[in-house]
């Protein structure tokens, strides 16, 4: 049994049933019959046997009347990281899926996110968006916002208002942009507006939204203000946030923009573009080499199958990833993946590898458990948030889904009395948010929402 010091009176609830997560050596850890107390910071205070009720109430000072049981067919799991979403491109998902990126950029991305300079606009998808992700198990987001300064804020006021994880970035772009019309209004230059957005966020104090610096990719940002938005970055301590490698005529467009680097990885990272708090979307086509720079430095990646697929950009070998131990979790990338959900995210990530088995019989399919890592704790890592969330650990904040497998109505018929590794690996590829029936961050119920 794992504790933590707590005084006696410092839990906030307690549940009881199976409890299923991924530590560093295992990617799946199923705990039956399991006891888990949430003290009232929101932190997990302990989890030990369901057995060990008497001790562990006495040692607690928590009633033993006072605990949710959960039913045959439920389970806990860690929240889902939804490590890379651009919530303005929420207006349009599930469509506008017809092109490839820097056409699908041009035709349908950079005119609807001009838009969100009209802030009653914003709140609409923001709001939308944030409650669709919760409702489909997503505790923690990093978000793209737009250029917009204000909006950008509101996004991150949103989130806190539900509750939600969430790291949030004003975009910053500078060149190649090819709507004209997607610019500030006003005569800051994009560090400067940058540096505004960080401040006024940090300003606002909210406990679990905080600001990443996202230059858009390199070829709308020139070789100045990437650096300049690294040194921001470096002098702050702050996140960030960027795409790379993430389809072949992009690649070959950075290397003309970019003739003297080495590679696009060498781009950012002459820039202090990668370090041990970055995430970058896609990777595709990254070579080894690169993915050395990436563990070296600690940078992550996000890997985004159903965007992939959606724009045919490219597969991602998540295996030799994972072999050259570089951080990694699951994106949905929204709006270029159709899918707001991680569960989907799951699906995509595993027949991506199935198909890299088709074509190459040797390569080493990914397991329904390590991609659950990947959704879960791989995201935490991901984001260098591990140390507050990604699975039931002591002392990390309580951020869960309770998950019942046979919710009624739901997608999912049981049989027969299935197991707890069953029911997880139903849930993952047959469930939906009818199946989660409750959502926690940092030990708050966030969905069902609680009334205005
Ligand atoms: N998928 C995707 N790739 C990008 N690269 C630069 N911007 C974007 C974007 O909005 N979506
Ligand atoms: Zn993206």
């Amino acid at each position: 049994m794992e504790t933590s010091q707590k005084s006696v009176t410092d839990i906030r609830f307690v549940c009881r049933g199976t409890f299923v997560h991924s530590t560093a050596e295992e990617a799946l850890q199923i705990l039956e019959d399991a006891l888990l107390g949430v003290d009232s910071k929101g932190k997990i205070a302990f989890i030990g046997e369901g057995t060990d009720l008497q001790r562990l109430s006495e040692s607690f000072g928590f009633s033993s009347c006072a605990v949710t049981q959960l039913g045959q067919h439920e389970f806990f799991m860690p929240g889902m990281i939804d490590t890379h979403i651009h919530a303005p491109q929420y207006s349009y998902t599930g469509t506008a899926l017809d092109m490839p990126l820097l056409q699908w950029l041009n035709t349908y991305t950079f005119p609807v996110e001009s838009r969100f300079q009209d802030l009653e606009f914003a709140k609409k998808v923001y709001t939308q968006v944030v409650k669709r992700t919760l409702r489909n198990g997503t505790t923690t987001a990093c978000y793209f916002a737009t250029i917009h300064t204000d909006a950008s804020l509101l996004l991150g006021q949103i989130a806190n208002d539900f509750g939600q994880r969430a790291l949030v970035g004003k975009v910053c772009m500078d060149r190649n942009d090819s709507v004209k019309h997607y610019k500030e209004s006003s005569e800051e230059s994009q560090e400067e507006t940058c540096r505004r957005f960080v401040k006024e966020l940090l300003n606002k104090k909210y406990p679990l939204v905080k600001p990443v610096v996202t230059p858009r990719f390199a070829p709308s940002c020139t070789e100045a203000l990437l650096a300049k938005l690294g040194e921001m970055a470096k002098n702050n301590k702050l996140h960030i946030q960027s795409h790379i490698s993430e389809n072949l005529e992009e690649v070959e467009w950075v290397k003309e923009l970019f003739p003297n680097s080495e590679s696009y990885t060498d781009i950012y990272h002459k820039c202090n573009l990668l370090t041990d708090k970055t995430i970058m979307a896609h990777g595709c086509h990254l070579s080894d080499e690169e993915l050395v720079l990436f563990r070296e430095t600690g940078a992550a990646l996000s890997h985004c199958p159903n965007s992939n697929i959606s724009l045919c950009s490219g597969v991602l070998n998540v295996r030799n990833v994972l072999n050259h131990k570089v951080k990694l979790g699951l994106g949905t990338d929204v709006a270029g993946g159709y899918s707001p959900s991680i569960l989907d995210a799951v699906r995509r990530a595993l027949d991506s590898s199935k198909v890299l088995t088709i074509q190459d019989p040797e390569y080493k399919t990914l397991s329904f458990e390590e991609v659950f890592r990947l959704a879960t704790l791989g995201g935490s890592q991901a984001l260098s948030l591990d140390e507050r969330t990604g699975n039931f650990q002591v002392g990390k904040d309580f951020d869960a889904l309770r998950v019942n497998v046979a919710a009624p109505g739901g997608p999912i018929d049981l049989i027969q009395n299935e197991k707890p590794q069953i029911l997880l690996e139903k849930f993952l590829n047959l469930g939906d948010d009818r199946n989660i029936v409750e959502v926690f961050v940092a030990g708050k119920k966030v969905v069902p929402f609680s009334e205005p």
